[in-house]
């Protein structure tokens, strides 16, 4: 089991210099997401990724962004990196999943997209195959790119799922609504990108610090209730 898996995860992902990881890994994030969708604003280059790998390993997991990525490329990609996780945010299948993670040897962050109670049916398909799921608004229909555009979904959808179903929520997250979010949703861990940039692409050292802490305080606060209401607090 890695860190991410036993603990709260806090992921900030879309982190492309070697300062704005620096403010990541002194916030304290569990994860730290690299982009490697060549139409993303936030996409890294090998080399520039590789360093900036070196910079948080053993302090954070690892997590290298992909999108329907084959899994030849996948095990580059993961031999050059030496990531902790794949992310896999495209339409991978469940058989895509688990040859992606044969390939590379990596468990895999399975993005799936919610917007309404219907999308919730295409969790349970991949309870064999990913080792995580993360809950993620829909990108708009005319996107360049599937995912990072800062956009909430009901979070309420989520208050009927399984408590003992572990999932990463997010989409649309900022420093000032993941309280609300974790409240609702009760999520695992969650992962933010937009909402800790001055724009597309561009991290904010502070709003970073703002937002796992505002996390950090919601998750600890949701634990203590669980507790209470168990009878064990
Ligand atoms: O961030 C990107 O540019 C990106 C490109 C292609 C696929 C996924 C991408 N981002 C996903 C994320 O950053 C997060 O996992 C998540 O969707 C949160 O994004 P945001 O709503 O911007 O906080």
């Amino acid at each position: 089991m890695t860190r991410a898996q036993a603990s709260f995860p806090i992921k900030i992902c879309g982190l492309s210099t070697p300062e704005t990881l620096e403010a990541a890994l002194a916030a304290g994030a569990d994860m730290i997401g690299l982009v490697f969708h060549p139409k993303s604003p936030r996409f890294v280059m090998p080399d520039l990724a590789s360093r900036l790998a070196a910079q948080a390993r053993g302090k954070a997991e690892i997590v290298a962004l992909t999108v329907d990525i084959e899994p030849a490329k996948a095990a580059e990609l993961a031999q050059l990196l030496q990531p902790d996780w794949l992310q896999l945010h495209g339409s991978e299948t469940p058989d895509a999943v688990r040859a992606i993670k044969a390939a590379t040897g990596l468990p895999a962050l399975k993005a799936l997209g919610i917007a309404t109670a219907a999308d919730l049916q295409r969790i349970e398909p991949y309870a064999g195959s990913a080792d995580m799921i993360l809950l993620d608004a829909k990108p708009p229909k005319d996107a360049a790119y599937p995912g990072g555009h800062g956009r909430p979904f009901d979070w309420a959808l989520l208050a009927g799922l399984d408590p003992a179903f572990r999932f990463m929520l997010s989409g649309g997250l900022d420093p000032a609504n993941v309280a609300e979010a974790i409240r609702t949703a009760r999520p695992s861990g969650v992962d933010v990108s937009s909402g800790v940039e001055s724009a597309p692409g561009v991290k904010d050292v502070d709003r970073i610090a703002e937002f796992v802490r505002a996390a950090r305080a919601a998750a600890q606060a949701l634990n203590d209730d669980m507790l209470k209401k168990a009878g064990k607090a």
